[in-house]
């Protein structure tokens, strides 16, 4: 096994529980903490990539370029990562914040999707970007999917690919598997994108990396959608006691886990019995806020709606689901 590259994204997924309220005050002083403690890549964008501040996804506090400008000027070694999912966000948007000073974008599709990202690397790579595939929901399709899959990313010129456990409903070897099957297949570099709904962002970031996986991300005190992703500090931690530290201070970033971003947050990230249903029933993390919002509007417990949408199948863009199965519960017309 070699050392992993780690990609924070409190910036990023960490904006979802911080329902995109971060101030550039916030956002640098994070940065700082990260770049400082030796992490490589800091990825800054709205929760839903590029373009996601809209009043489907939240409204931004702060343009996402204020913010991705604002996190490079105090980074020395760390590269500025920015999420785009193609539909939400554009080429023209990806050029302004790589005009901001992003040099990494990780671009973001439904597992089956990836069709529809080719000419979103294309442009990355004519703009000199290192561009990363986001193959999303990744624990819904198989290994052999996800290898057709992230083959047209390979194709369409990606660096990497990853594996994404968006409903953090895999287990270490649903992980172990997938990115197995995708080192085996591909020639590019393989990532693995934990959340913690069932307890095992660590467990699932381990049997990624032992899998052969090149690059995992983490997030500080595990600030993400959902129940949130592998606390950064933790996976340091672990890392260095299996020898495999990339670099990372590890007290560094225990300290800015516990004294710069744990003061920034609403609550606490974890799996809570809403969050474990979302990892059970393998629905999108980010649903999480919407269904106990829609679920107190309409008097209906969060885990029904959940359920529900996980039987379904939901998947991103499908957030208006929440609010129709909720009304539908409350009417009587679905069982409960
Ligand atoms: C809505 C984008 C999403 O938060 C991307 C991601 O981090 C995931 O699918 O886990
Ligand atoms: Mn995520």
């Amino acid at each position: 096994m070699k050392a992993p590259r780690i990609t924070d994204t409190s910036l990023r997924d960490g904006s979802h529980p911080m329902r995109h309220q971060f101030s550039s005050t916030q956002v640098q002083a994070v940065a700082l903490a990260l770049d400082e403690a030796g992490v490589p890549v800091i990825e800054v964008t709205h929760g839903d990539g590029l373009a996601g501040s809209s009043l489907q996804y939240g409204f931004s506090a702060t343009s996402e370029m204020e913010l991705i400008a604002a996190a490079r000027v105090v980074c020395r070694q760390a590269r500025i990562a920015v999420l785009l999912i193609p539909g939400i966000g554009t080429l023209k948007e990806l050029e302004q914040a790589q005009e901001c000073g992003a040099q990494i974008v990780r671009i973001a599709t439904q597992c089956t999707e990836a069709d529809i990202s080719q000419e979103h690397f294309e442009f990355a790579k004519k703009l000199g970007m290192e561009a990363v595939g986001f193959l999303m929901m990744a624990h819904m399709r198989s290994p052999e999917l996800l290898v057709q899959q992230a083959r047209i990313m390979e194709a369409a010129g990606a660096d990497c690919v990853y594996v994404v456990d968006s409903a953090g409903a895999m287990l270490p070897k649903d992980a172990h598997e997938r990115v197995k099957a995708l080192k085996e297949a591909l020639g590019i570099e393989v990532g693995f994108h934990a959340h913690n709904n069932l307890g095992v962002a660590i467990g699932n970031s381990l049997a990624a990396l032992e899998a052969g996986a090149d690059q995992l991300d983490g997030c500080l005190r595990g600030l993400g959608a959902g129940a949130g992703n592998a606390p950064t500090e933790l996976l340091a931690a672990v890392l260095d006691k299996m020898s495999l530290n990339p670099g990372l201070n590890i007290y560094k970033l225990m300290d800015a886990a516990e004294y710069v971003i744990a003061p920034m947050m609403p609550y606490q990230p974890l799996p809570s019995r809403d969050a474990i249903t979302i990892g059970y029933a393998g629905v999108y993390s980010t649903f999480l806020l919407h269904a106990q919002r829609a679920g107190e509007r309409y008097g209906i417990d969060p885990r029904i709606i959940l359920t529900e949408l996980g039987r379904r199948q939901a998947v991103a863009g499908q957030e208006d689901w929440i609010l129709d199965v909720a009304l539908e519960l409350a009417r009587g017309s679905l069982p409960t």
